[in-house]
């Protein structure tokens, strides 16, 4: 039953589960607990509905839902890498949560971040090996929108076509830029070779795009995990509207000797109106599914996390654990745009309003043509040299040999830069950082916005490795596919400034944007160890009742954008709270 309003809710029910959240992994713990008919299940989301939001419908639109009703808004603070400034930091408001408003690309990452995760939880249960049932259980692969032939631009036998999130290879040609890319590969081999499938644990090389999109619609948490027939189940209620400000202890417990106090009791407000808050009982479990930013704010507000931080904003503390908070990771990504010898990249449709009507009828009536497309047919994941004088001064912060650390994505316009003409455009990221930054609180005011640092660009080594990946973006525009194509590099260099390493080094933090994939703030450790905040089966340390299931829980940030590893650790936890309450 879906509900509009806390008030709505019926109040003679025991809720099993409580769940805050919504969003991306929230929706796959309230589909798979609500399978087993004797438990209730309580779905509690901040945001609205996502049914008829047509521009989280339209894949190409995905850019116009940054900054607007459904995001949540928030600004980082000053980023000393980003030459001080404060950038806007984009989480969905919705249901479905970020996947009803993330770019849709679909990237598992590397097998040695799993086996990483693996060995510092000492749990084998998050490896590679184990991990892959997982993105099987949520994956179904279907055709693209365009029907084109697409044997050779993935393997068949790593993905599944009877799970839930619908997964495509590109939906619309780019036409201009599909081949030479592909023959660029070809012509330069080594590290740019082609690589059949970035989704099979080995992401080295070009690989083709894979995207939540079916049907030419894109597929979140919300359109597969909480669609109607899963809805109509009498045991799994979700209630729109509805922040959540704290969890609370059931009884107070003692302040200096806590012993793990339970926590299963949730205060709740509704966005609705101004009033008073109310509570909410869970009889086994709450599972915070609020994201790395609002699963985080949700503990810091009910006193779990620094003591002495809390205590300095005027929250009393219940529980010390430092590791709230901290060690908050994401990709750093910079857009390199090119002019480009042509008339027919993407630029003259996002130029043409008589283009974009058209292309809007088509997708009305058909579902097929531009707007199916997320703007972003092939990628390339790539190792920065053995013998760069990087090493000399940094340890390698991805997770292997096999592990990615720059990653380029290729876009057949200008793109953000705006600029009129022919383009295209090569977002270098970042996929493995050595920068750590955190989630304070602002203030005790629960509904305040906490202070989001990134730190992106915080640590030398992320500079010199996005130069090293903006050198390989050029080393790959110089193969000879490109040689009457690629005309001068436009944004945000100039064809004279983006060949002298300092001036990009220094202008650069003028432009870095992130890719929008924080995680890591409840990081999940070892039982017994003296850091992070979740145990390997991401059950909050030092209190009773309580689990994080969303991308807070990672210990260390994947090669890889970040909603495929979300799915699949929502599937694992809901396997591993089936299991403890059997
Ligand atoms: C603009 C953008 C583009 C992205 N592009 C990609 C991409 O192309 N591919 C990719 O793999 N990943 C992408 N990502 C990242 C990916 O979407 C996220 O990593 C993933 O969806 C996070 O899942 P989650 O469950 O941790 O959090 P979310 O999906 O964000 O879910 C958290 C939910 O909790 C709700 N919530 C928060 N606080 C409260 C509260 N106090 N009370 C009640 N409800 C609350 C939120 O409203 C939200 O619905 C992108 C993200 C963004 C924002």
């Amino acid at each position: 039953t879906l509900y509009q309003s806390i008030s709505e809710l019926p109040t003679n029910i025991n809720f099993d589960f409580i769940i805050a959240g919504g969003g991306t992994a929230g929706a796959v713990v309230a589909n798979r607990l609500s399978e087993v008919s004797r438990y209730q299940v309580l779905l509690l989301e901040a945001g609205p509905s996502d049914a008829g939001v047509i521009n989280s419908e339209i894949p190409f639109l995905q850019t116009t839902l940054i900054g607007g009703p459904y995001d949540w808004n928030y600004t980082t603070t000053p980023q000393e890498g980003l030459n001080g400034r404060s950038i806007p930091y984009t989480r969905g408001k919705i249901l479905g949560g970020s996947s009803s408003i993330n770019f849709m690309f679909y990237t598992r990452g590397a097998s040695a971040d799993y086996d990483r995760w693996a060995s510092v939880t000492g749990d084998s249960g998050w490896s590679w090996q184990n991990m892959k049932k997982y993105f099987l259980k949520n994956e179904r692969l279907v055709p693209p929108a365009d029907g084109h032939d697409t044997r050779g631009q993935y393997d068949p036998a790593v993905h599944s076509t009877t799970g839930m999130t619908m997964v495509s290879l590109p939906n619309y040609p780019q036409t201009t830029l599909d081949n030479r890319t592909i023959q660029a590969s070809k012509q330069l081999g080594g590290d740019f070779k082609f690589n059949l499938d970035d989704n099979d644990g080995s992401e080295l090389g070009l690989s083709w795009n894979q995207v939540t999109v079916g049907n030419g619609k894109r597929s979140s948490s919300s359109t597969s995990y909480l669609s109607e027939q899963y809805m109509s189940r009498m045991n799994l209620h979700v209630v729109l509207n509805t922040h959540v400000t704290r969890i609370l202890p059931s009884s107070s417990p003692d302040r200096f000797n806590p012993r793990d106090p339970t926590f299963k009791t949730i205060e709740v407000v509704t966005t609705l109106r101004p009033g008073s808050p109310l509570l909410l009982r869970a009889s086994k479990e709450i599972i915070l599914s609020a994201g790395s930013i609002g699963s985080t704010q949700i503990l810091l507000n009910s006193g779990v996390g620094d003591s002495k931080e809390l205590s300095a904003v005027g929250i009393t503390p219940l529980v010390d654990i430092p590791s709230v908070g901290k060690n908050l990771s994401d990709h750093p990504l910079l857009q390199a745009v090119w002019e480009v010898n042509s008339t027919e990249t993407f630029d003259s449709f996002l130029q043409s309003p008589e283009l974009q009507a058209a292309a809007f009828v088509e997708w009305q009536t058909r579902k097929t043509g531009p707007l199916t497309s997320n703007g972003a047919n092939q990628l390339a994941w790539l190792r920065i040299p053995d013998n760069s004088s990087l090493w000399k001064s940094y340890p390698d912060p991805s997770s292997g040999r096999s592990a990615p650390q720059l990653e380029l994505v290729f876009s057949n316009s200008g793109g953000l830069s705006g600029l009129p003409g022919a383009h295209i455009t090569i977002g270098v990221a970042l996929p493995s950082v050595l920068s750590r930054g955190s989630i304070t609180l602002r203030s005790n005011n629960p509904l305040d916005a906490p202070l989001i640092n990134p730190n992106l660009i915080g640590h030398p080594y992320d500079a010199q490795a996005m130069l090293a990946g903006l050198r390989s973006a050029q080393r790959f525009l110089s193969a000879p596919a490109f040689a009457d194509y690629v005309l001068s590099h436009v944004y945000p260099f100039t064809q004279e400034t983006i060949d002298s390493d300092e001036t990009v080094l220094e202008t650069m933090g003028n432009f870095i944007q992130t890719s929008w994939h924080p995680v890591g703030t409840l990081a999940m450790s070892r039982k017994g160890a003296d850091h992070g905040v979740v145990d390997p089966d991401l059950r909050v340390k030092g209190l009773k009742g309580v689990r994080v299931v969303d991308a807070s829980i990672m210990p260390y940030i994947p090669a890889a954008h970040t909603q495929a590893p979300v799915y699949a650790i929502a599937e694992r936890a809901s396997d591993l709270i089936k299991a403890y309450w059997s």
